[in-house]
This record gives C-alpha cells, structure tokens and sequence, in this order.
C-alpha cells in the first residue's frame, strides 16, 4: 500500500511556483496577488484562509485578506466583490464558503469576474470544465488529479466511484474522471445520500473518491482489494487530549481500509494541502493570461 503524500507533493509544487514567481521578478515582470474574502469568524474557515495567506508568502505572491463581519449584507459583499473585479492589481480572488444565511451564495459565485475566479466556481468557469475547454480548475479536484498524475496511476478504463456530489468536489470531480486523456478516461458512478446498496457499487470501484464530511463512513468492507481511496474529508471532531481541543477525522475508516488499498490519501496531509497549492497554480495562470491581455 502506497500512502499519496499530499503534504509533500504540494510542497514540490509550491517549489516549483515559487520558482516561477522568481523569474516573474527577473524579467521585472509583476507577480501574482491573490486576495480571499472571508465572512466572519468561523474557525475552520479562518484556519484554511490563512494557511491560504501563508502559502502566498511561501511562493513569493502578492495576497490580500478581507475580513468581513457575519452580519453583512448580501449587497455590501456584492459591492466588495465588484471593488475586487475591477482593481487591476489583483489576478484572482476567492470568496471563501460557507456564507451565512442571509447571503445567498450562488448570487456571490456569479458576480465574480470569470477572469480572476481561481476558484473556478463561476457558472462560466464550470460549464468551460465541463467542456474541456482551457479553465480554472477548481483547487480539490485539480489537487486529486495532480496526485493521481504525480503518482502515474492508472485511470484509463477504470471504474471510478465518486461519493457526494458537493458543487465544489464531488460534481466536478465525475465530470473531470470521465474527460479524455489522463487523467481521466474512466467509466463514472456518481453516488450520493439517496444511492441505494451504496456497498454493492463502492465493492466494484478501481478508484474511490469520497467527500461527505463523515468521519468514518468507508469501511474495509465496502471496497475490493488494491482499490485507490481518495479521501476528500475532514471533519474536527472534539478531543481533549489534543492540544488543539479536537482532532482532524477523514471520511475514509484508515486504519482497516489501508490493508486492503493499494493507494491511500492521509487525513491530514493528503487532499487538503494540495487544494493549497492548486489555488496558487490558478493564481499563476491568471497572472499569465492577465499578463497576455497587457493588464
Ligand atoms: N471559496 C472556497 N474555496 C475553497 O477552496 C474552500 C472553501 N471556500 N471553503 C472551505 C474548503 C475547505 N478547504 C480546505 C483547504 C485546505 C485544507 C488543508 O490544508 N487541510 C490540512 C489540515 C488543515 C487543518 O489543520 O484543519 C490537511 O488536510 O492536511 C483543508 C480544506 C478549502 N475550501
């Protein structure tokens, strides 16, 4: 059993964009800034946005953080979003999900420029996907292919399983499986909460790939042997042994499942990290494209 070493891949990754934003400096050329918006004060949310901010630095990027209060009005986020839309010196940006009740998050997603949504959340941006056409890739999905790539495993004509069908994972991820070339070219179950005998189709899957926000919901017995496992969750569950108050539980039941994998994504340190880097290779790209456009 092969573990998929997402901390360090992503490290590599990281490497290699911190090279390029070095020779961006060379040619006196400007580098990437990437700016996340963040509504209130959730503490997973805060967490990622600035292991996000962080990430930036690492790579030599430009990045800018927004607080918002959690009693915004949808309005006043539209405005700012409209504020980052049209400020030149920005390449891309995030609004980082989930928004509070009183904003309605589709609306937020469709004001975004197309051009600087490194998240690839857009309408436009997701039918592009969908199309094969040259996009942002959302950071989780594009963060599994490029392991999936990085560990050259086989994807062709294999049964790929997908489980939850989240806009931001689980639906991308069964169209981007099922594309042409690699990797891709699978034959795609898309499952979720109302699959019937979820077992009988998880038993016939190549590659799993889960992303349900409960903490042990694969078991051994649900896959066969040397199945690929991705496992997209993470859960905080409470613990008072932890120096942090809890601790960080996939969707995926490791320590049976292992004996029966052939690869397997850790939690943490395998799916999560990657999304990290992804965003910042979107960013890259949006500088490119931007620099093409002579902005
Ligand atoms: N607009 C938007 N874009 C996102 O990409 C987005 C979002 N909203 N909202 C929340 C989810 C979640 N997400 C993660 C990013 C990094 C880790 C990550 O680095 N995880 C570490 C551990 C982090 C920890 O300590 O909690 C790991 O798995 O090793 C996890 C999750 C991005 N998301």
């Amino acid at each position: 059993m092969t573990i998929l070493d997402g901390k360090k891949i992503s490290n590599d990754i990281k490497n290699e964009i911190a090279q390029e934003v070095a020779k961006m400096r060379e040619r006196g050329e400007k580098v990437p800034h990437l700016a996340a918006i963040i509504v209130g004060k959730d503490g997973a949310s805060m967490t990622y946005v600035n292991s996000k901010v962080k990430a930036c630095e690492r790579v030599g990027f430009e990045s800018s953080l927004y607080r918002l209060p959690n009693t915004i009005s949808e309005l006043e986020l539209l405005d700012k979003i409209e504020e980052l839309n049209q400020n030149d010196d920005i390449d891309g940006f995030i609004v980082q999900l989930p928004l509070p009740p009183q904003i309605d998050t589709q609306k937020v997603l469709n004001a975004v420029d197309p051009d600087k949504d490194v998240d690839g959340f857009h309408p436009t941006n997701f039918g592009k996907m969908a199309l094969d056409m040259t996009t942002f890739i959302p950071a989780t999905p594009f963060g599994i292919l490029e392991l999936l790539e990085r560990y050259d495993i086989p994807t062709k004509g294999k049964h790929t399983v997908v489980i939850g069908r989240s806009y931001i994972v689980g639906r991308p991820m069964s169209i981007l499986m099922g594309r042409s070339g690699f990797p891709g070219n699978s034959t795609v179950t898309l499952t979720h909460e109302f699959t019937k005998n979820i077992t009988q189709i998880t038993s016939q899957a190549d590659i799993i790939i889960i992303a349900v926000g409960i903490p042990d919901f694969l078991k051994k017995e649900m896959i066969k042997d040397d199945a690929v496992i991705i496992d997209v969750g993470i859960t905080r569950v409470p613990d008072e042994d932890s120096p942090k108050g809890y601790v960080i539980k996939g969707d995926v039941d490791f320590d049976n499942v292992k004996d029966r994998a052939s690869f397997l994504t850790p939690v943490p340190g395998g799916v999560g990290p990657m999304t990290v880097s992804m965003l910042l290779k979107n960013t890259l790209l949006a500088r490119e494209r931007h620099r093409m456009a002579n902005k």
